[in-house]
């Protein structure tokens, strides 16, 4: 996306946003609570129609549903599936598509089946975090959006996630990650874009951006507190 202005509720949350995200690397948008992150991933579906700048997706404009079918989207929050079980979740979302991942190698990848036939809402936050994630790869997507995706994951299910995320970009997949946890995007990120207040201040590599000391030292001196 390239200088996107948005404002939500009379006031700027994006306030001339830039960076992109390449096939075949991971790339982390990393930014303090309330730094529009999410508001960002809202206009790669086209949920949010930006009052200027553009947002392109695999060559279309964002919401585009050629651009839609190849994207797979891993949002914050998916209270909506809560009665459903991750065992019909996954075969369900593998339908829709002509060349789904093979829900069972997902299943193993991810540590799933012990909890394959427990109702969505009474899985555990990393439990329901691994199912997201999940629903986000079975379409094959050519990129993919994770929010947060480790939120709540053990150590043991957050490396799982983390190998299952560098074998999709490994493979050209264009991944994109929002990420709290600087030790995620220090071993996860090829390409890191640290915004503040809707707007990036300073991007690199993890290399280039712990140059100085930790690519923590340098989020805290590029952000502000969220107030
Ligand atoms: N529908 C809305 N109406 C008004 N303000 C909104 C709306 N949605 C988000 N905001 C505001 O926009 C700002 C950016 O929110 P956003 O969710 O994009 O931040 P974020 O970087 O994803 O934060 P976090 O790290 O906490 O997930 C926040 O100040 C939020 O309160």
């Amino acid at each position: 996306m390239t200088d996107v202005r948005v404002a939500l509720g009379g006031r700027p949350v994006l306030q001339g946003l830039s960076w992109h995200a390449d096939a075949g690397r991971v790339t982390a948008l990393l930014g303090p609570n309330g730094a529009g992150k999410t508001t960002a991933i809202r206009c790669l579906t086209g949920l949010i129609a930006p009052s200027q700048g553009t947002v392109a997706v695999l060559g279309h404009p964002a919401g585009h549903p050629d651009a839609l079918a190849r994207l797979g989207l891993m949002p914050q929050a998916t209270g909506a599936w809560s009665g459903v079980k991750p065992r019909e979740l996954l075969r369900h979302l593998a339908s829709l598509y002509t060349h789904p991942h093979p829900v069972d190698a997902l299943v193993d990848a991810l540590a799933l089946s012990s909890f394959l036939d427990t109702p969505y809402r009474r899985l555990s936050g990393g439990q329901q975090q691994a199912v997201n994630l999940a629903g986000a790869l079975v379409g094959r997507p050519e990129a993919v959006v994770l929010d947060e995706p480790t939120a709540g994951m053990d150590p043991h299910a957050r490396r799982r996630a983390w190998g299952l995320v560098r074998q999709l970009a490994d493979a050209g997949v264009a991944v994109l990650l929002t990420t709290h946890a600087m030790d995620e995007a220090a071993q996860l990120a090829d390409t890191v874009f640290i915004m503040d207040a809707g707007a990036v201040t300073v991007a690199g590599t993890v290399a280039e951006l712990a140059a100085d000391g930790s690519l923590e030292e340098t989020f805290l001196r590029h952000t502000r507190e969220a107030s």
